[in-house]
Parts: structure tokens; C-alpha cells; sequence
């Protein structure tokens, strides 16, 4: 992939420029129960600011001289090549930004070749997404059900409609406690945000008309938060799915070795944005020793506080073999609809490329050469 032309940066300057900013421009657009969730953390913030004071502690030293004017991005996972190393975090029900939803960001991705990870709490159906950009490397993430039967279900909804590998999350299992939401008394499935893929459900449906919940917004629920959920829903999954499995969440190197031993394609270092438990270390902060065990057996993704480019740079220079993003492209649906994801993330990706050529690389593989010092 190029970096944008002088004309292309010229347009962009009128975007905000940096997180900050942006995220400072979406607090005029959209309602402000819907900002605070969108922007909000667990408890007051800790695993948030651990996040974010993890990018800030690492610095490196660049070495130069070294001809960098073909610079070669590509990524290879599950057997594909993509030209970017980065990925669209799943991040539910889209209509709290943009009423064109995750149709808009799925062919943001798809313009920009970045794969795309769709939540179960989409705003849009799962076949409705597939269907707006059905070429793309599209993932689907599995908020495992109350139900064995419903979860398992979904996963064939996805397989069909040509999801390529299915992210099981797993550190959901209740919801987090969000002091913002609680203020605000707000519930964005309430407010009728989380329709896409339940109501298309046939197992929903009939448990929906046999009384089993007590409306929708407990059926929703009461399938999203599974505090049930263990190690043998792994194993049914893996039983179940031909499709790579990837699991979302993890941060104690115990957990990884275990989900190897199950046979787990892929892990996703993740604190959930800081939005789930609080008192939690920083995600990039628990990347290398993921990566450690894992020792190139199965790829090792990352996600939580990727606010720029360099902040991509610094985590695959940890050993992340691909960095997903989430509030960012939000943010930028929030502010422009389908454009304002692809200038987010075009601008993520232009950075990432200026940050290699500066620091002397040409390639992620000798990216993730490079020596990261932390600071004590
Ligand atoms: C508004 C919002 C909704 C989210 N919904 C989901 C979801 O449905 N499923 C999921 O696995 N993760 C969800 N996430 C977490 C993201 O996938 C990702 O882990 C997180 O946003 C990464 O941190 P970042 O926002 O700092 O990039 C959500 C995040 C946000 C901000
Ligand atoms: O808000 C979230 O982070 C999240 O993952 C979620 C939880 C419940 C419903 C939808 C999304």
C-alpha cells in the first residue's frame, strides 16, 4: 500500500488530527449517553490509564541509513496475505454513532483491505453486513449464549454467509461495572441498539414467543453475559467449527497455553478497552509474555489503546502479528460516517508507515526486530 499523496494530506488536515481531538469533535455529534458509553471504562478508570501509560512507557532507538523507500506492510493470518497489519475490533451496536451502521464501516474496511471483525450486539444482521462488502476478509465475534444450541447456531449463520474465522470473547461474562452508564441510567440495548443479530434468530425467536425471556432486552441479556461460561465451551466450539478460532481477551500466559492445548488458532491480548474489569495491567503490558509462550505457534493479536500509528508500531514491536483498533474507527463513523472510518484509519496506517521509514525498517518482520526500553 502507498502513502497518501500531498494532496490527500492536505484534505485530511480538516479531520481532527489525533485521538484526542477527534474524540473531543464526536462529543458534539452524538448524543451524550451515547459518548459516555462509547468512550467510557470500568470501575474509576485504572486498566483505562494502565492502557494508555503502557504505550507511553516504551521508547526505542532508531537505526538509519537503511534504503527504506519501498516499504512493505503485509501481514500473513490464517493461511491470507493482507496488505495492512491492521484489523477492525468488533465493537457493537454501530446505530450509537451513525445510522449507517456497520454496513458503512464494514466497507470502509474493505476499501482499505484491513480485515473486519463484526459483534454479536450488531446494530445490522450478520447476513446484512456480509452482504455490504461480500469479497472482504470479514471475522465474526461470538458472545457465547445462555443456550448452547443459540451460540452454535450463530456460528453457522456465520459460516454461511462467509465469516472466515470465528473470535470467541471471553471476558464478558458479566458486564463490567460502568459508573458513566450508571449515571447516565443508560442502556443502549434498551433504547433498541442491539437488534441485528438476535431478532433474525430462529432459536431466539421461538424461546422469545415461548415466554423464556421476559422481552428482548432480557433475551439480549441473558445471551451476552454467560458467567457460566468455561473452558468446555472451547472445546464445543472446536468441535463444532472448521473456521479458525480466535480467543478474545486473553492477558495470563496460563490462559494462552491452555487454549493451545484445545487447539485455538489465535489469541487476542486485550483488555476490552479497559471497559470490562477494573485494576487490570495494561494490555501492551502483557504482550510479551503471551507472546513468549506462545512462541510463534499461533498468531498473537493485540488490541486496547492503539490511539496512532506509532502506537501499532510499538505493539508489534512487542510481537503482535496484527493490532486491532476499536473506539478510533468509532469515533471516526461517529464523525463522518463511512469517510470518517477510512480517514481514521488511513491516517493510522500512513503514520505506521512514516514511524518505519523514520526508525530505519521496511518490513514488520524487521519491525518486530526492533528493541523496545520501558521505562521503570
Ligand atoms: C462501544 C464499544 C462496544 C464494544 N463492543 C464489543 C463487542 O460487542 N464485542 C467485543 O468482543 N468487544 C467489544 N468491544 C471491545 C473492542 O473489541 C476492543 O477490545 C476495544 O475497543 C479495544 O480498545 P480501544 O477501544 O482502546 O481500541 C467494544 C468496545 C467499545 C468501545
Ligand atoms: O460495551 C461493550 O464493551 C460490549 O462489549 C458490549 C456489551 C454488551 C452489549 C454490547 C456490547
Amino acid at each position: 500500500m502507498q502513502r497518501s499523496n500531498d494532496a490527500t494530506t492536505i484534505v485530511k488536515e480538516v479531520f481532527p488530527v489525533n485521538f484526542n481531538d477527534l474524540q473531543e469533535a464526536v462529543e458534539q455529534k452524538i448524543p451524550k449517553p451515547n459518548y459516555d458509553y462509547i468512550k467510557g471504562g470500568a470501575g474509576s478508570g485504572q486498566t483505562m490509564r494502565n492502557n494508555r501509560q503502557a504505550f507511553e512507557s516504551y521508547s526505542f532507538i532508531p537505526q538509519l541509513l537503511n534504503d527504506t523507500s519501498a516499504v512493505n506492510t503485509s501481514i500473513t493470518l490464517f493461511g491470507k496475505t493482507h496488505p495492512t497489519p491492521f484489523i477492525f475490533a468488533p465493537v457493537g451496536m454501530n446505530l450509537l454513532e451513525h445510522p449507517d451502521g456497520e454496513p458503512a464501516v464494514v466497507k470502509a474496511a474493505a476499501k482499505l483491505k484491513m480485515p473486519y471483525s463484526l459483534s454479536t450486539v450488531s446494530s445490522y444482521s450478520l447476513e446484512e453486513v456480509a452482504s455490504a462488502a461480500p469479497e472482504h476478509t470479514k471475522f465474526f465475534q461470538l458472545y457465547w449464549s445462555e443456550e448452547d444450541e443459540l451460540a452454535l447456531n450463530m456460528v453457522s449463520r456465520a459460516e454461511a454467509a462467509g465469516y472466515e474465522a470465528i473470535i470467541l470473547t471471553i471476558d464478558t461474562t458479566v458486564s463490567g461495572w460502568r459508573e458513566g452508564d450508571r449515571k447516565n441510567q443508560f442502556s443502549p440495548i434498551l433504547h433498541g441498539y442491539a437488534k441485528g443479530n438476535y431478532l433474525q434468530d430462529p432459536i431466539f425467536l421461538k424461546d422469545l414467543e415461548n415466554g423464556k425471556y421476559k422481552d428482548f432486552v432480557d433475551g439480549v441479556l441473558r445471551n451476552v453475559n454467560h458467567p457460566h461460561l468455561n473452558w468446555s465451551h472451547v472445546e464445543k466450539l472446536r468441535k463444532h467449527t472448521k473456521l479458525p478460532i480466535l480467543l478474545k481477551g486473553v492477558l495470563h500466559p496460563n490462559d494462552a497455553v491452555k487454549a493451545l492445548e484445545i487447539g485455538v488458532n489465535g489469541l487476542i491480548v486485550s483488555t476490552h478497552g479497559g471497559r470490562q474489569l477494573d485494576g487490570v495491567i495494561g494490555s501492551l503490558d502483557a504482550l510479551p509474555n503471551i507472546v513468549k509462550v506462545v512462541g510463534g505457534q499461533v498468531p498473537v493479536l493485540f488490541d486496547s489503546g492503539i490511539y496512532s500509528g506509532l502506537d501499532a508500531f510499538k505493539a508489534l514491536a512487542l510481537g503482535a502479528d496484527a493490532v486491532c483498533v476499536g473506539r478510533p474507527y468509532v469515533y471516526g463513523l461517529a464523525y463522518a460516517g463511512q469517510t470518517g472510518v477510512e480517514t481514521v484509519m488511513s491516517n493510522f496506517y500512513d503514520e505506521l508507515v512514516t514511524t518505519m521509514q523514520l526508525a530505519g525498517v521496511s518490513s514488520i518482520e524487521s519491525l518486530q526486530k526492533i528493541e523496545l526500553i520501558q521505562r521503570g
